[in-house]
């Protein structure tokens, strides 16, 4: 038995980052990932990235598919404007458990609902359980071959509006081609892709930023 990866990565937010502060919440993550073991985090370059979206859209409510560790959950809901509410789904219970622990280490446990299960389960009851009308902002960092069902069912429940704005990350490593072609090819989306790098290595990896046209 033992300690997990995540397990692992919240001991040492715990002994290395200020409880409340969440800028060296996100430096001591990066330096476990750089320093002692990879995970699966957005990182720090695409993170960067993922900051300058948030910012520019400034959503009151922003839904990110895949919490993993709670990382960029931590990025974005640090920059929510004021009233901002980010929703985030995790199939992973243990997964789930030691985000909402990094959430709170950050302070930013009042900004952040975190929600257990399957994102095809709960996109049509995110309405009526959560009071939301529709995204500003979805960041897309769930296994790879949803995000195309799971935008056409946000579609579906009109979850998306004119001008709400997916950032989806991995499209290149591990990839998610079939997301890809559609976003680029349908006339309800306008997309960009920005290139980087696989969090933590050398290996191409980008985002792709899609605008919702309706
Ligand atoms: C609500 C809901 C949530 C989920 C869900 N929650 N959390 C996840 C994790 C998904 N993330 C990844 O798999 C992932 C993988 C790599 C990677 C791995 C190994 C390599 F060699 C190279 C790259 C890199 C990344 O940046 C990734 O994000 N899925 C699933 C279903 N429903
Ligand atoms: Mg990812």
């Amino acid at each position: 038995t033992g300690t997990t990866r995540p397990q692992r990565l919240l001991r040492a937010v715990q002994e290395r980052a200020t409880r409340g502060d969440s800028e060296s919440v996100i430096a001591a993550i990066d330096h476990f990932c750089r320093h002692q073991e990879w995970a699966m985090n957005v990182g720090d370059e695409k993170g960067f990235i993922l900051d300058s979206v948030v910012s520019e859209v400034s959503p009151q409510t922003a839904l990110e598919l895949g919490t993993y560790c709670g990382y960029s959950t931590v990025r974005i809901a640090r920059l929510l404007p004021p009233g901002g509410h980010l929703i985030t789904l995790e199939f992973n219970p243990n997964y789930a458990a030691v985000a909402r622990q990094v959430i709170a280490w950050a302070g930013l446990e009042d900004m952040v609902q975190v929600v257990e299960g399957a994102s095809g389960d709960w996109i049509p009851h995110l309405r009526e359980h959560f009071g939301i009308e529709s995204f500003d902002f979805v960041f897309l960092d769930h296994w790879k071959e949803l995000y195309l069902p799971d935008i056409k069912l946000l579609e579906e429940c009109g979850l998306l509006r004119k001008g709400t704005v997916l950032l989806a990350d991995n499209v290149v490593c591990p990839g998610t081609p079939d997301y890809l072609e559609y976003v680029r090819k349908s006339q309800s989306y306008e997309s960009h892709y920005f290139g980087s790098h696989l969090e933590y290595t050398r290996a191409e990896d980008g985002l792709e930023k899609s605008v919702y046209l309706g």
